[in-house]
């Protein structure tokens, strides 16, 4: 195959994915929503974090929160996990890669807030331990993952959401979860300003 029909394959399969994603996902989109606005209402915030590409997704959706999205409004109380390079060389140095988001859980997180956990394969270890912390601390978990969920998809608990992009490539879901989460913008903002004239 030459490089432009490559090239051509990379949007046709993202487009793809994207479409069956829209009919599996709309719902639960729908759901974290709705979870996410209910907890920045009564004064949470919501903790993200991923590794690689999906670190690049946290910090993506902490700034659409803090600063805007598309419209003006108020700003919205999030933090990504992914950004502070002294705490996770820290926390790596001295104890282990794997709990370098759920110290820092623990350490932010209060009951109400949501977690936004981010994995391509649901097995990252770092990421499977902030669930759990995020779950001692009473808090929300909006996982997203692929593969069909690996091990996150097996330890979410009952008012969690799981948004599973139906992919088995990373890039496929990486593609997914970035329009998963301006779908989550958009629904946070037209749930908290109305509809734009
Ligand atoms: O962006 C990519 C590949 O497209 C990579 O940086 C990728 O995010 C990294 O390999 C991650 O460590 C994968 O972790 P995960 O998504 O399985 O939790
Ligand atoms: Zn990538």
């Amino acid at each position: 195959m030459d490089l432009q029909a490559r090239v051509k394959r990379h949007f046709e399969d993202s487009a793809q994915t994207k479409l069956r994603a829209a009919e599996t996902l709309s719902e639960p989109v729908v759901h974290a929503i709705d979870t996410m606005v209910e907890a920045l209402i009564a004064g949470g915030k919501i903790l993200a974090c991923g590794n690689g590409g999906s670190a690049g997704d946290a910090q993506h959706f902490a700034a659409e929160l803090v600063g805007r999205f598309e419209r003006e409004r108020q700003e919205l109380a999030a933090i990504a996990l992914t950004t502070d390079t002294s705490i996770l060389t820290a926390i790596a140095n001295d104890y282990a890669y794997d709990v370098v988001f759920s110290k820092q859980v623990r350490a932010l997180g209060h009951p109400g807030d949501i977690l936004l956990a981010i994995s391509t394969s649901g097995n990252s270890k770092n990421v499977i331990e902030a669930i759990k912390s995020a779950h001692d601390h009473d808090m929300k978990v909006i996982a997203l993952t692929g593969k069909g969920g690996g091990q996150i998809g097996q330890m979410l608990r009952d008012g969690d959401v799981h948004l599973c992009a139906p992919a088995d490539r990373t890039a496929r879901t990486q593609e997914t979860h970035l329009t998963i989460i301006h779908a989550l913008c958009d629904g946070i903002d037209v749930s908290l300003l109305g509809e734009e004239a």
